[in-house]
């Protein structure tokens, strides 16, 4: 093994921009420690634990995605432990979320950071397997002093991505050993294990995931295609793709010649402009058929093996009966899967007068679907909207529940009616839910479970029906388990809660916006289209304020659009307007940038979209511009995955 000083020298040296004899991702991963994270390989650090309680919260996120690998994870390390490999499972975030490993060498292992909760982000870590497989999206084998931490110069480690349905990285498979064969080509066959276990727990993942979809596996050749396939994509009743592996991407990308396609822009497509098929033929693609009778033909005139999975659940999709939603819940989706399911449930019991509690993120729509589910009734009565955290506390009593005449000094002297009753027969929204002083919260349960309400002051209570609908974006039972929220009014509220996705997770993106554009259109008098650079710079935001700021960042650029025609420059800065960018940070080796500009934050995709959004999609310009081949402009945008590392 190399000396610690000698390794220090040999970064150095590539740093300032001398050649190397390393494979090419751990000389960008090199460039990146030292240009963009500025660490300094004199300065040795040992791995790093996450704490226990964050540890915990990793783990939570990932708890579906270890449940659905777990037979894939374990018949790997049964295939390795021999050779005294260990098994880590990181997120996307470089955490240890699982591990599996010889306990006899617990404390070495511990050590050396191959454990449970370690973190190996390339940022705090330096170039190593899970770290540079996060950057880069692709499978990595970081050998003994590939690592840029001399502390990490005895280790081997050979990771793998594993891209969600939607084509975001999620997690990254790793077996690596405390000790290993010098030659780095020692590690060719863990390289193809694990790729073909990440693979494998791709299509787990996709299988499970779709219960009501088609699944369709795609191979180069008909031998294992059920169990491994080379690809794999679900499909809704309509024939739209709504879920995919990485090897489905690639498929799709190559079946169209596509280059600068990101995952999530395959999505929603019909299954049509990419093969030769309609959905109504998947059914002879199923199990059983002769391989001749199998073989699926793609646009570029390529051919694949197919297999097909129907559906546990009825397809959704025109192509089969889509239940009918009564008219102002079926103007909230577009086709959006999850949206699609929770409003079928919603409006069975929009009708009936049991509480509703509606979560999500600020501005996913929580009061639109409230007023939908009122509007949806059939005597729908008054509908009263209250916001829990914009009124003073101590004006929140007698606003909700009123008060008798002369209650106290300065009430009005014929008292008055709360908010309650003047909901009575109808809807009463309380948004912010939360944010309910805990005094109240008992005098609220008294209206939902004996239906009465007693204003300040009043001797005797009122009978009050109505249908109440709250709403957070908080998560009320950590306010339970606080203290801040009571218990029993929470099990009252939350038996029928539903939660509205993100707008960045919303499959019917394109129809929503082309319906806020409809919409936006018809209060002006104009008709504003979107420029092919606007859409994708609206595609790639991450949308934190959703559809609140998708209405409004449409509303701004269709008044300063220049006529009908909205350009990326027309969206609000940031969003993307071209040039909004931050400039490049100049590299301090004299080398080829090695990492997608923007890399540094946390929308590095996005960024590269919206300059080529300013390139007018032009990969050859974006790359002129950029100062790098066209090449690793296209296999920067194929990664189609935000960065974190
Ligand atoms: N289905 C929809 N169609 C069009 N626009 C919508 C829709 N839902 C929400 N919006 C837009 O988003 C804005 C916010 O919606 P809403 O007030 O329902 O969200 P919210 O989740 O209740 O927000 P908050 O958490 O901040 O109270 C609306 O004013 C409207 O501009």
């Amino acid at each position: 093994m190399v000396s610690a000083l000698s390794h220090i020298r040999e970064i150095e040296r590539v740093a300032m921009g001398g050649a190397s004899g390393r494979d090419m991702p751990v000389v960008q991963s090199w460039l990146r420690c030292v240009n963009d994270y500025r660490l300094d390989p004199a300065q040795a650090q040992e791995a790093y634990i996450v704490p226990q309680t964050k540890l915990r919260e990793h783990r939570e996120q990932a708890e579906e995605l270890i449940r659905i690998g777990r037979s894939g994870l374990e018949t790997l390390f049964n295939q390795v432990a021999e050779q005294k490999y260990v098994l880590l499972l990181s997120d996307a975030r470089g955490v240890t979320v699982e591990f599996m490993g010889d306990p006899t060498f617990d404390n070495q292992l511990r050590k050396a950071g191959l454990y449970l909760g370690s973190e190996w982000s390339e940022n705090r870590a330096g170039t190593c397997a899970v770290g540079a497989c996060i950057v880069s999206g692709k499978p990595v084998v970081i050998h003994q002093d590939d690592h840029f931490d001399s502390s990490h110069i005895g280790l081997t480690c050979t990771a793998a991505p594993i891209y969600d349905t939607l084509g975001d990285l999620t997690a990254v498979l790793d077996i690596s050993q405390l000790r290993s064969p010098t030659a780095k080509a020692s590690q060719q066959l863990a390289l193809h294990l694990v790729a073909a276990t990440a693979r494998r727990i791709e299509l787990a993942n996709l299988i499970s995931r779709t219960r009501n979809d088609w699944v369709l596996r795609l191979s180069r050749l008909p031998d294992f295609l059920d169990v491994d396939p080379d690809a794999a994509l679900s499909l809704d009743g309509t024939g739209r793709v709504t879920g995919i592996t990485h090897g489905g991407f690639n498929a799709l990308a190559r079946a169209m010649n596509l280059t600068a396609f990101t995952a999530r822009e395959l999505i929603g497509e019909r299954i049509d402009r990419f093969f030769e098929i309609d959905i109504n033929d998947l059914p002879r693609y199923m199990r059983g058929g002769a391989d001749r009778e199998r073989v699926l033909r793609a646009r570029d005139g390529s051919a694949f093996f197919a297999s097909s999975i129907a559906p546990v659940v009825a397809p959704r999709g025109p192509a089969t009966a889509r239940p009918r939603l009564p008219g102002a819940l079926s103007t909230l989706s577009f086709g959006d899967p999850r949206m699609e399911a929770m409003l079928a449930r919603v409006s069975r019991l929009a009708g009936l007068d049991i509480p509703i509690l509606i979560h999500g993120e600020t501005g996913t729509g929580k009061e639109y679907l409230a007023r939908a589910i009122h509007e949806s009734r059939e005597r729908p009565g008054p509908f009263v909207a209250v916001n829990c955290a914009a009124i003073p506390e101590h004006l929140i009593e007698s606003e909700l529940f009123g008060y008798a005449p002369g209650a106290f000094t300065g009430a009005a002297p014929r008292g008055k009616t709360g908010l309650i009753e003047a909901a009575a027969g109808g809807t009463l929204f309380l948004d912010e839910i939360g944010d309910m002083p805990l005094s109240l919260q008992s005098r609220l349960l008294r209206v939902l479970s004996e239906g009465e309400v007693q204003p300040v002051g009043a001797l005797k209570t009122r009978p009050v029906r109505l249908k109440l609908i709250s709403a957070s974006h908080r998560d009320l039972g950590r306010l339970v388990a606080e203290g801040r929220f009571r218990e029993d009014l929470y099990y009252r509220l939350n038996a029928a809660t539903f939660t509205l996705p993100p707008l960045r997770e919303r499959l019917d993106f394109d129809a929503l916006t082309e319906r806020m554009l409809a919409r936006i259109a018809a209060e002006t008098g104009g008709s504003p289209r979107l420029s092919p650079g606007a859409r994708m710079a609206l595609r790639a935001h991450h949308w934190p304020g959703n559809l609140r700021e998708l209405h409004n960042a449409l509303k701004v650029a269709a008044a300063l659009a220049d006529g009908d025609r909205i350009d990326a420059e027309a969206l609000p800065e940031q969003i993307g307007r071209p040039g909004a960018r931050q400039p490049l940070r100049p590299a301090l080796a004299p080398m080829p940038p090695a990492t997608p500009p923007g890399s540094t934050d946390a929308a590095g995709e996005g960024d590269l979209l919206q300059e080529l959004a300013a390139c007018g999609g032009n990969v050859s310009a974006l790359a002129r511009r950029l100062g790098v081949n066209r090449s690793t402009v296209h296999r920067w945008l194929k990664r189609g995955t935000p960065r974190t590392g």
